[in-house]
């Protein structure tokens, strides 16, 4: 199988056309049975809105380190993080740190805190507040308008989801109507020291939620996706496109027809001193909405928040906030 097969390239430019949708929403099926992934082409979000998006993070990234830290991570607060910890360890495994940075927002950071404090009654990481760099200026506005168009662009894809199941088009609108998403940049910066054993820029693990729309630099290449035990595909990377994958929450609610793949992001060869930027855009149901698998009674699922929070505390320590 070429791994175009694995992780097929999806245009889905004609997804309006009521007849299309039921061909597409076959494909993407398909593709989430096999690996999970899929590359969509056609997907209506302007290149110029995607070429700013780029820019602007990756100018907030190679600002002096005291200018960055006034958006640093800290208790109550998103933001930047230095160090996310060790991906890897969500499976158990013990690997040394990733070699990457993130910056991330959440659509829910900008209630306020009695609002956000409702979110769960326990420590996860869309209770926390956004805060937004000052520059570059674009920053805040830009994000603002991609986090928009990528959101509208994920309820789309969960309807075809819900078709492709052979559900009705708006099945998980209402377990979606407060969501819990974030928007992450991933810093993978200059490699000038070599690995320690076992290092990598995103040590493997699969994504949490419902799904996960990811931009991706096409000219670095480095996502790879795990195939049977231990066979790891490059993902196309091709100009223009996201890459789309599920999560563990969505494979839950199929009753395991639908995989959330193991994936990681290998470090350039050495000697490669280029930096790596992906933004990937996490669409996570509301923290209350029950997850069971299909055709099961919710006293079988499980909550979403907590499934969630639980996994991400064990790659970041809750006291870091
Ligand atoms: O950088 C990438 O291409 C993948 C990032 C990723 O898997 C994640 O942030 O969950
Ligand atoms: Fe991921």
């Amino acid at each position: 199988m070429t791994t175009t097969d694995f992780v097929p390239v999806i245009d889905i430019s004609q997804r309006t056309d009521a007849r299309e949708r039921a061909r597409l929403a076959e494909a993407i099926g398909r593709a989430c049975e096999n690996s999970g992934f899929y590359v969509i082409v056609g997907h209506g979000i302007p290149g110029e809105l995607i070429d700013t998006m780029f820019s602007v993070t990756e100018s907030f990234f190679t600002l002096p380190d005291s200018e960055k830290d006034a958006v640093a991570n800290r208790p109550g607060v998103s933001g930047l993080r230095r160090s996310v910890g060790t991906t890897a360890n969500s499976l158990g495994q013990r690997t040394p740190p990733d070699l990457c940075e993130t910056f991330g927002v959440h659509v829910t950071g900008d209630l306020d805190d009695a609002e956000r404090e409702n979110l769960g009654d326990y420590w996860a990481s869309w209770k926390l507040a956004n805060v937004w760099p000052r520059r570059p200026q674009e920053f805040e506005p830009t994000w603002r308008a991609y986090l928009y168009s990528v959101e509208e662009l994920a309820e789309d894809l969960m309807r075809l989801s819900a078709l492709a199941l052979g559900l009705a088009e708006n099945y998980y609108e209402d377990k979606f109507d407060n969501h819990v998403s974030s928007l992450v940049a991933n810093y993978y910066y200059p490699q000038t020291q070599k690995p320690l054993p076992g290092q990598l820029r995103l040590g493997a693990h699969t994504d949490f939620g419902g799904l996960t729309v990811l931009y991706q630099e096409t000219d670095r290449g480095g996502l790879q996706v795990r195939r049977g035990d231990d066979d790891w595909r490059d993902v196309p990377a091709i100009p223009g496109s996201f890459v789309v994958n599920i999560g563990d929450l969505m494979a839950m609610w199929t009753g395991g027809r639908w995989v959330s793949t193991m994936h990681r992001v290998v470090n350039p060869q050495d000697g490669d001193t280029a930096s790596r930027i992906s933004i990937p855009f996490f669409f996570q149901p509301n923290h209350d909405a029950v997850i069971a698998p299909l055709g099961e009674t919710a006293d079988q699922g499980v909550i979403a928040g907590e499934w969630m929070a639980a996994k991400m505390r064990k790659i970041v320590p809750a006291d870091r906030g």
